[in-house]
């Protein structure tokens, strides 16, 4: 057939194959045939990595961590902030998406950001207790309440959402439910970790936060295609490839040595 642009192909698979309805974004997606996973198809590929391929929560939530703190210093550069010190609000739920988030917190330290953590829920297992003790050490604060949006606005640059991940299901339980109200106030940019939270994992949520960045881990969720935010990046390079035939990731090939991809 003819050769055709990057533009053009996405819209002929738009028109010709999967109907007129869809946007850029979409028939990009299937274009590259990226895949995006369901909550299930995403707990047993997580489930798979630990059990078959015997990795530990830990190695594949410091990647994921990486990674995280890897595309924040992509979208947003130091060099970029409007606010000194270079401060960042990273909120920490009670499961393994906030772990990726004190990973997270931790390398942004290391690269030359000064986050806040605020870590409301706080599970009893040791990696948790770790990661905390990691944090504290490096001179990480810890807030002890969610601060009002206008104060977000005023002291921080951005705010790492890693409250919920691919295990959110029914209405937002207290405190998130508070601290997510105030996400929704606030002007400064939001980076959620792989999927922003009180989304639906696979419909997402129209009234729900808006972040600016979307970290995708492993591979993006359904919940992705209603992402409007300006920075898509994939994270989490830890797939072997035996898993992603599997499953049938088609991932794109990162770049180089890089631990992030942008996608859109
Ligand atoms: N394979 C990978 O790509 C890896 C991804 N990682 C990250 O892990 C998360 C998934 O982590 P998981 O621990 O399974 O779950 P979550 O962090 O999404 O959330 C679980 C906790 O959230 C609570 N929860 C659930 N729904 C609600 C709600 N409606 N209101 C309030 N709280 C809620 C839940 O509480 P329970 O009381 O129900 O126990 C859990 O405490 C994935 O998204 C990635 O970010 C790994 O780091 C590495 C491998
Ligand atoms: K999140």
């Amino acid at each position: 057939g003819s050769v055709l642009t990057h533009t053009g192909a996405c819209a002929r698979i738009a028109s010709n194959i999967y109907g007129k309805d869809l946007t850029h974004r979409q028939a990009c997606t299937m274009a590259n045939t990226i895949k995006y996973l369901g909550q299930e198809e995403a707990q047993h590929i997580d489930e798979e990595l630990f059990d078959e391929y015997s990795f530990s929560v830990d190695q594949l939530m410091e990647l994921a961590g990486l990674s995280c703190a890897t595309a924040v210093s992509k979208g947003y550069p130091l060099l970029s902030l409007l606010k000194s010190p270079p401060r960042v609000l990273v909120i920490c739920g009670p499961g393994n998406n906030g772990g990726d988030g004190l990973v997270c917190a931790r390398h942004l330290k290391l690269f030359g950001y000064e986050p806040s953590v605020l870590y409301p829920k706080r599970p009893s297992k040791q990696l948790f207790q770790n990661l905390t003790t990691q944090c504290e050490k490096m001179d990480i604060s810890f807030l002890t309440e969610m601060p009002e949006a206008d104060v977000i606005d005023e002291v921080y640059n951005l705010v790492v959402d890693a409250i919920f991940g691919f295990s959110f299901k029914g209405a937002v339980r207290e405190p998130f439910g508070d601290i997510l109200s105030q996400l929704k106030k606030i002007t400064v940019p939001i980076a959620s970790v792989d999927i922003p939270s009180g989304w639906d994992v696979e419909n997402g949520c129209p009234d729900g936060i808006q972040p600016d960045m979307l970290i995708s881990l492993t591979a993006p969720k359904k919940a992705a295609n209603h992402f409007k935010g300006r920075y898509h990046f994939l994270g989490g390079r830890f797939v072997p490839p035996a898993l992603e035939q599997k499953y049938q990731l088609n991932l794109p090939q990162y770049p180089g040595t890089d631990c992030v991809q942008q996608l859109n």
